[in-house]
Formats: structure tokens, C-alpha cells, sequence
């Protein structure tokens, strides 16, 4: 049986650093963002919805989808954002699915899905076990202005979007706190892996 394993977090919490060390161990990881990508580049039929709602305005000159532009627009009105999520998330599922089922054919023992919004999207009963990254507020706000370019405003808009990270904690199986140096954050990894027993 394939051990399905589910890591999350907020923006900017470090869940792609973790992902990145969890990889480098052997380790799939199946990503939702990469997936979000992947279903609304353009012929896709999430492409053809979300023009079909928000206009031909958040188009890029060569026809795809302006990341930033539908960025601004969703992180500011949660209605808009009701409304891209209803259009990509049944999308991104599927995508998911495709890959896990294409892992497990190449016999995986254990997948690792990195989802954001696994909490918000209720969607713990795909995986056996959760592992939340976490942070204090002020570094994510920090580490998340020094990498995308975003005014502070900017910044809080897409953190207030999601569950607090505090709530995501109280839930997790193991929260891993990367307030730390990355190699406090992998001494944690190691740890964990060797806790549950997991093999790539
Ligand atoms: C709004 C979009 C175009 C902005 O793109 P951008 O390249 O700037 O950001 P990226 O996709 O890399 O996402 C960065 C982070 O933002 C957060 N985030 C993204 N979408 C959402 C959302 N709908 N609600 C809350 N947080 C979100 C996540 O923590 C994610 O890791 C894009 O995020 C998107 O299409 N979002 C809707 C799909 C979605 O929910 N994706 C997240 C996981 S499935
Ligand atoms: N322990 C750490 N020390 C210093 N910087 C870090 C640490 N962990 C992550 N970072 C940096 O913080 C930023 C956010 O980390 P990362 O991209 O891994 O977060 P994420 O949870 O995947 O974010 P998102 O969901 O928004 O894509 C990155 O620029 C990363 O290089």
C-alpha cells in the first residue's frame, strides 16, 4: 500500500523548501501550484472559464493568463476568488489524481502531496497523515515581501486569505517550525521521516 502523506502551510511558510529537502531524499511530491499552472495554460478548459469570467483584461500579449493581474483581482474580493477556485480546484483534483495514480504504477511507498490549501479545501481525506510548515507571523510576512514583489498591503491581503497558520498547527499530525535556519528545518525533516518510517 502507498503511504499518502499530505504537507501544507501558509504562503510563504516554507512548505516548497521542505518539498525540496523531502525530493532531494527520494521522495514525490505531487504539487498543487504546479498543477494550478498546468490546468489554466491556455486550450485547457479552466483557461476557456476563467476568461469567460474574468475577461479578456488578465490576458498576457501572447494569450496566457496574467498571474499577477489575477492576483490582484483575487487576493482583494473574496467572491472573485469563490469564483477562480470553483473553476480551477476541480481541475488541479484531477491533475492530482492523474499523477498519483502514474506514482503508485511505478510503485511509490509514499506520495507527498504539497497542497496550500489542503485545509481550507477540505481535503484531508486524500491523505493518511498532515504535515504543516509553520512560521510566526512576522517571518512570513517577511519572507514573503523578499520574494515576490508585493507592497506590504499586498502582502496581508494574500495571508488573510487563507486559515490562520496557527489553526493549521492545531490540527497537523507534525508541525514543522521553520522560523529556524534551513538546517534546523531539515534536522526536523530527517527526524520526521524516520518517525514514520517512510521510504520513497
Ligand atoms: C491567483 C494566482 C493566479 C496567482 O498566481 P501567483 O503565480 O502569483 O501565485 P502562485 O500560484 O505561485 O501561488 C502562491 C501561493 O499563493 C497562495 N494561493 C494561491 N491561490 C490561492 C487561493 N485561491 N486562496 C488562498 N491562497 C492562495 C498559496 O499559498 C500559493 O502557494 C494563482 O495563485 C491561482 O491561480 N490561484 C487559484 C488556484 C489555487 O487555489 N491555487 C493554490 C493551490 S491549488
Ligand atoms: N528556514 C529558512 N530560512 C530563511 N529563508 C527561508 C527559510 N525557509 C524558506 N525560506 C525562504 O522563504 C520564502 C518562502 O519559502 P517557500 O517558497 O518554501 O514557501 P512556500 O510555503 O512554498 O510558499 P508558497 O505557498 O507561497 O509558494 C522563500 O524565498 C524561501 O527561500
Amino acid at each position: 500500500m502507498t503511504k499518502m502523506i499530505g504537507l501544507t502551510g501558509g504562503i510563504a511558510s516554507g512548505k516548497s523548501t521542505v518539498s525540496k529537502m523531502l525530493k532531494e531524499r527520494g521522495f514525490t511530491i505531487l504539487d498543487a501550484d504546479i498543477a494550478a499552472r498546468v490546468v489554466v495554460e491556455p486550450g485547457q478548459k479552466a483557461y476557456k472559464q476563467i476568461i469567460e469570467s474574468f475577461g479578456r483584461d488578465i490576458l498576457n500579449k501572447d494569450k496566457s493568463i496574467n498571474r499577477s493581474k489575477l492576483g490582484s483581482i483575487i487576493f482583494n474580493d473574496v467572491e472573485k476568488r469563490k469564483t477562480l477556485n470553483s473553476i480551477v480546484h476541480p481541475a488541479v483534483r484531477e491533475c492530482l489524481n492523474l499523477w498519483k495514480n502514474e506514482a503508485i504504477e511505478k510503485g511509490k511507498k509514499t506520495i507527498i502531496y504539497d497542497i496550500p490549501l489542503l485545509y481550507e479545501s477540505n481535503l484531508t481525506y486524500l491523505v493518511e497523515k498532515v504535515i504543516v510548515v509553520f512560521v510566526d507571523p512576522d517571518i512570513q510576512l517577511k519572507r514573503l515581501l523578499n520574494r515576490n514583489n508585493l507592497s506590504k498591503e499586498e502582502a496581508l491581503a494574500r495571508i488573510s486569505s487563507q486559515l490562520p497558520l496557527k489553526e493549521k498547527v492545531e490540527r497537523a499530525d507534525v508541525a514543522v517550525d521553520n522560523n529556524g535556519t534551513m538546517d534546523e528545518t531539515e534536522r526536523q525533516i530527517n527526524e520526521l521521516i524516520n518517525n514514520w518510517n517512510l521510504e520513497p
